[in-house]
């Protein structure tokens, strides 16, 4: 399958500091994509240069099978674009504001009317469509931002911080909306965004991005297997007596395990690093020694650690090259 997204060796620089370092990445149909990275990755300049508003130095972006310097226009027909900050008319109604919208992108109006009415409605703005843009809240008009975007049909959303200042439950309903439109519509996403959380809820994949390079890329599992190679599995246990004695006890009968990489004493439990899932092997081992065991745990990797871990390597191998 071709990837409807396909950066080759992207780069941007800004005299001789490059923001974005000779890129490459495919997206394919479908696939919710979280670019990820602190302030100054470069995830901005990257999208900028794939709706063909700035000019690569190097290499190419190639949407929907144009190249977006080379056909900016046809890339911004099939592309969605909702920034992280939306304009729209506050003394308008989300309607208004959105067969505006429609105007300026060719539809004619009764189609417009029709489709806006479908979308807001699709959005959950259904009740509001007639109320002033400037009595939405900030969920409402993120909303409102989707069925803008939308109302082109685009084969792609651009989604730039698109949770920022929503509340905890705004966040998980906008989310939840944007995988519906994904899954159902076959739309693909692009997310960008600083909230390891609400990435690893939504993305079918996600890109790290760090000091203009694509630094890690792949699903969770994948990312979490490759980070964590060494030592992929951890066993947090915790005993009905947690006192030092009983803690060091296990770990001297547990350290020597072939399969144990490490046995370190947190505040009130073991933490047991393994290179297989040993974890029954370890339950059997603690409770036939006679230890009473209260607390058995495998700890999954998430996002945050996997980030967190790609940040202390990079910032590491920065400063062992600088
Ligand atoms: N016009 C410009 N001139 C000089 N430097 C720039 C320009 N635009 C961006 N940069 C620099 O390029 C780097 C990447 O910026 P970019 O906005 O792409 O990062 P970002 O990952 O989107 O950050 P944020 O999450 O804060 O939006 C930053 O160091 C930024 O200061």
């Amino acid at each position: 399958m071709e990837p409807i997204i396909k950066l080759n060796n992207l780069t941007k620089q800004y005299g001789t500091f490059k923001a974005v370092d000779a890129l490459n990445l495919e997206i394919y149909k479908g696939e919710i994509f979280g670019l990820l990275g602190p302030n100054g990755a470069g995830k901005s300049t990257t999208i900028m240069m794939m709706l063909g508003l700035t000019e690569p130095h190097f290499g190419s972006a190639l949407v929907c099978g144009y190249n977006a310097t080379e056909n900016p226009i046809e890339v911004k027909k099939r592309v969605g674009y909702l920034p992280d900050t939306l304009g729209f008319y506050d003394n308008r109604t989300g309607l208004e504001n959105l067969l505006y919208i429609a105007r300026l992108n060719g539809i004619s109006e009764d189609i417009a009317i029709q489709k806006a009415t479908e979308l807001l409605t699709r959005v959950g703005l259904e009740k509001d469509i007639h109320k002033k843009v400037g009595t939405y809240s900030r969920g409402m008009k993120q909303r409102l931002g989707l069925a803008d975007v939308l109302i082109k049909n685009p084969e792609i959303i651009v989604l730039d911080e698109p949770t920022l200042g929503i509340d905890p439950k705004g966040v998980r309903s906008f989310l939840k909306l944007i995988h519906q439109l994904s899954r159902e519509e076959q739309l693909t996403v692009l997310l960008s965004s600083h909230h390891l959380h609400q990435v690893q809820q939504v993305c079918d994949r996600v890109g790290i991005f760090v000091n203009g390079k694509l630094i890690a890329e792949g699903d969770i599992p994948t990312l979490s297997k490759k980070l964590l190679d060494e030592a992929p599995y951890t066993v947090e246990i915790r005993l009905q007596e947690n006192h030092q004695e009983n803690l060091i006890a296990i770990q001297n009968l547990l350290k020597q395990t072939q399969d144990i990489k490490n046995v370190t004493i947190e505040q009130d439990y073991l933490s047991i690093t393994c290179t297989k899932d040993i974890t029954a092997y370890i339950a059997k081992t603690l409770i036939n020694a006679g230890f009473n065991l209260v607390h058995l745990h495998k700890k999954e990797f998430g996002l945050d650690d996997i980030y967190q871990r790609y940040f202390e390597n990079t910032d590491e191998n920065y400063r062992q090259t600088a």
